[in-house]
């Protein structure tokens, strides 16, 4: 397992064309916070970098006026990310606290992420922090309609900030922040015109906070932002959108399907500690069988036979960050196991099933853990 506090945070920045993003870490990269940071711009397509002030210096790699690094990657982001821990080492760049790549416009964020999570060397070096995705007040509405990419943006997005508001209309603000909610209820909004937008606080979305280096896990998770999930809980009558059943679990769901897009929010929470073998294959027949359609999960599990360090997941489609485990539970009055899951395609009640198979909970017609390690066959959509 390994320790992601030493891990240098990776930040993407993502957002439809044009919807403001270089502008947003223009000013972003103004923050004297930001003077150890590299800039990576994913271009796939013609290269554009003469928005950025910079000044060039041979190699993919710019020095910025500002102190910032920067480079262009037309495809290995991966290569990029090697050789800048290579600079590092050996002393040609200077050791950086933050990375942050901006995306194209036109890129499915989840190649981009996996690139960070997925290969060992660059997963033993570098963290996903998290995604930050512009969304255009003027245009993002009608985006969205026509583009699964920008939907996939602003569903993995741990921060949204919307750009362009004193150019839109009212109604038409009111609209897009409410699908954006639907979309994405975990996600802090932010207009870009706010102070804050242009701070390197807009940046930090990982487990740990810098300023005080120990794990926020509410604010990693996102719960800190999900206003329905309080509403939920106050709401008795509401019994299939938020139930605990009486296995000591509760499932909560953003059901978005009504709106024409099967992009699901939804939690787990488990209070027992969770077998590791269990857990593994959980995830495992997740990942294998529905990988495409896990957009994201993020959890913190309380593993039985070590159930005081807790173990942090962080997963895009069929790529985890190796599993890291805490010292300790942030607050240790709260050992709950909670998952945040975002899907497409893919039905809440899939997924809560299997885990119930897994961790124990009996359900009648669904194949309980034995059945599903004798054959996996048996769980619906499975391909070996
Ligand atoms: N009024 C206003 N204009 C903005 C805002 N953000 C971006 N713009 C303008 O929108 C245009 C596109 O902004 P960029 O920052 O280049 O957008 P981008 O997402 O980096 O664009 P691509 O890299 O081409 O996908 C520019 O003309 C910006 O000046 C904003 O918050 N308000």
């Amino acid at each position: 397992m390994t320790q992601p506090r030493k891990r240098i945070p990776v930040t993407i920045v993502t957002g439809f064309l044009g919807a403001g993003k270089s502008t947003l870490l223009n000013r972003i990269l103004k923050d004297p916070a930001m003077k150890d940071a590299a800039v990576i711009i994913n271009e796939f397509g013609d290269v554009g970098i003469d928005h950025l002030l910079v000044e060039t210096s041979g190699d993919s790699i710019i020095e910025l006026s500002d102190g910032c690094l920067c480079c262009t990657v037309r495809g290995e982001l991966i290569d990029t990310l090697a050789s800048l821990m290579d600079g590092m080492q050996t002393g040609r760049v200077r050791p950086l606290q933050r990375i942050v790549i901006e995306t194209t416009g036109l890129a499915d964020p989840a190649p981009v992420m996996q690139s960070v999570m997925g290969n060992p060397i660059i997963a033993a070096n570098f963290e996903l922090d998290g995604v930050v995705t512009v969304v255009d007040a003027v245009n993002g509405l009608q985006t969205l309609d026509n583009h699964l990419e920008a939907l996939k943006q602003v569903a993995v997005a741990d921060r949204l900030v919307i750009s362009k508001a004193l150019l839109a209309e009212e109604v038409a603000l009111v609209k897009l922040r409410e699908r954006l909610r639907m979309l994405n209820p975990r996600a802090r909004l932010i207009d870009a015109d706010m102070p804050e937008a242009g701070s390197v606080a807009m940046l930090v979305n990982g487990l740990y906070d810098p300023a005080t280096k120990v794990a926020d896990v509410a604010r990693w998770l996102g719960e800190e932002n999900d206003h329905d999930h309080d509403h939920h809980h106050d709401e008795h009558d509401h019994e299939d959108d938020h139930h605990r059943d009486s296995h000591g679990h509760d499932h909560h769901h953003h059901d978005v399907n009504r709106h024409g897009e099967d992009i699901r929010s939804f939690s787990i929470v488990h209070d027992r500690p969770i077998d590791p073998a269990a857990l593994e294959m959980f995830i495992d027949l997740l990942r294998s069988a529905h990988g495409e359609r896990l957009l994201r999960m993020k959890a913190i599990v309380c593993v039985a036979g070590d159930p005081d360090r807790p173990v942090v997941l962080h997963g895009v489609q069929n790529v985890f960050h190796p599993p890291a485990r805490l010292a300790a539970w942030p607050d240790p009055a709260d050992r709950r196991t909670r998952m945040v899951l975002i899907t497409r395609d893919l039905p809440e009640a899939f997924v809560t099933d299997l885990f119930d198979a897994f961790t124990g909970t009996p359900r009648i017609d669904r194949p309980d853990r034995a059945a599903l390690e004798d054959n996996p066959l048996a769980i619906p959509g499975f391909k070996a």
